[in-house]
């Protein structure tokens, strides 16, 4: 338990004016400090209503809820506190300046009290991870992955994963043992093989579905390509319910790629416009066309329009395609394309129901484990080792025990148990303050 000499304070709740304000404490000094104000210390973990008053002239700040949780059973392991508030910003401002007047007591710093549960071991790297995924998911996805995560999810099987590399190891350790004592020690290493290799399994198993789990929190990407005038920018429009991109009749009327934010069947989805595909004298359009065609490459999935039949070039031949301006006629839409009129809607249904398939292909089901590339690349090197950890060592068995122990200390950083000082202030500094 790492003891901090300072009690922070800060409003957790969102901006005043709200309908009601929480302001926290957690220190040693959080009990004295709600005692200050509220006159008594409420009974632990119940909340007490009345007057909140400045200790030292003994005005009344407002009426409210005081709550006290003490320590270690508490979110920072610490003595915390928390005051509930009218949420008018004067009320807010008055209760913060009494507090801060208190001897001991200081406004907190972003992150700061998720940082004490960190150091109390409250939480560990990856529920903090979680913890502020979840403050800053938007859509159910992401929300049901975060929780999972602050939840302990990855936690909880990291230490499975831990407690077989303990025994794999132990069996090993045992094996190099006996061979001192010149036994042939095949049956302790066949032993070991048995756990290792399923645990490889395993871990590589969860680096692989980490690609779902980092786009259900970033967002997959969907671009929107194909010749010039197709009619992309009147689908982004459509899609997004809004003029984001400029619509004419003139051929390479978009140059940049634009990015639209929007969430499709509870994922976010950050959707392209680019660039009309075709051959250019004009310097920046062909800029343009590069950047498209990069752009699309890259994307998780992509749309592919034409008003003809134009096909997408090789390096797009998995694209969704869409024979747009169906309302103008024309020779029928080719087998395999979804027929779209931007300007009557018809097939938009179709087009939508078609993406949110795809998308769900990519990143539904259950919540990965994995959401961050820090956790994916921690979690690979253990995978690393442990692939090598089931090999065969022509009874260098010391060689096998370094790689189970590299590839803990891998799982180990997973969780923040090592090495972490560095992740650290990044990770808080993302937090607001009061969280
Ligand atoms: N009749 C009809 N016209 C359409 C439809 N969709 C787009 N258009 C028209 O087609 C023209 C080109 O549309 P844009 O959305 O600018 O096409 P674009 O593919 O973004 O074009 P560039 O950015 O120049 O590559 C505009 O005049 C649109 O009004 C449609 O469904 N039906
Ligand atoms: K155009
Ligand atoms: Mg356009």
């Amino acid at each position: 338990m790492t003891m901090f000499a300072d009690t922070i304070f800060a409003l957790s709740s969102g901006r005043p004016p709200s309908g009601v304000a929480v302001v926290r404490l957690s220190g040693p000094g959080a009990g004295a400090a709600v005692r200050a104000l509220s006159g008594v210390l409420p009974t632990p973990r119940a909340a007490r209503y009345g007057a909140l008053r400045d200790p030292a002239t003994g005005e009344v700040l407002d009426r409210g809820l005081a709550l006290f949780f003490p320590g270690p059973a508490s979110a920072t392991g610490e003595d915390v506190g928390e005051l509930h508030l009218h949420g008018g910003r004067a009320v807010v401002a008055a209760v913060l300046r009494t507090l801060g007047a208190l001897p001991g007591l200081r406004p907190a710093g972003a992150g700061e009290f998720t940082r004490r549960a960190f150091a109390n071991g409250k939480m560990d790297l990856s529920e903090v991870e979680g913890l502020a995924d979840l403050v800053a998911a938007e859509t159910e996805a992401q929300r049901r992955q975060a929780l999972a995560l602050a939840s302990g999810a990855l936690s909880r099987r990291i230490a499975d994963w831990r407690a077989g590399l303990v025994k794999a190891l132990a069996l090993v350790e045992a094996s190099i043992d006996f061979s001192d004592e010149g036994d042939v020690p095949d049956d302790l290493v066949a032993e070991a093989r048995a756990v290792i290799v399923p645990l490889a399994a395993a871990v590589e198993v969860a680096v692989r579905d980490a690609g779902r789990g980092e786009r259900v929190r970033d967002g997959i990407t969907v671009a929107i390509a194909g010749p010039p005038n197709a009619g992309k920018s009147t689908l982004l429009n459509l899609i997004a319910g809004r003029d984001a991109a400029i619509v004419s009749p003139i051929p390479g009327t978009t140059r940049d790629v634009l990015e639209v934010h929007l969430e499709l069947a509870g994922q976010a989805v950050l959707l392209l416009d680019t660039a009309g595909l075709r051959e250019s004298a004009d310097a920046v359009e062909q800029e343009g066309v590069r950047r498209a065609l990069a752009r699309a490459e890259a994307a998780d999935l992509v749309l592919w329009l034409s008003d003809g039949a134009e096909t997408p070039p090789a390096a797009l031949a998995r694209a969704i395609r869409v024979r747009t301006k169906a309302d103008l006629g024309g020779p029928p839409v080719p087998p395999g394309w979804i027929g779209l009129s931007a300007h009557s809607g018809a097939g938009i249904e179709a087009l939508l129901a078609r993406l949110e398939a795809e998308a769900q292909a990519l990143v539904g089901g259950e919540p990965a484990l994995v959401s961050r590339a820090r956790q994916r690349l921690a979690l690979a090197e253990a995978s690393g080792h442990l692939a090598r950890a089931a090999g065969d060592f022509g009874g260098r068995e010391e060689l096998r025990a370094e790689e189970l122990r590299l590839a803990a200390r891998a799982l180990d950083r997973v969780i923040g148990r090592v090495d972490v000082e560095d992740v650290l202030d990044a990770l808080f500094g993302a937090f607001c303050i009061g969280k």
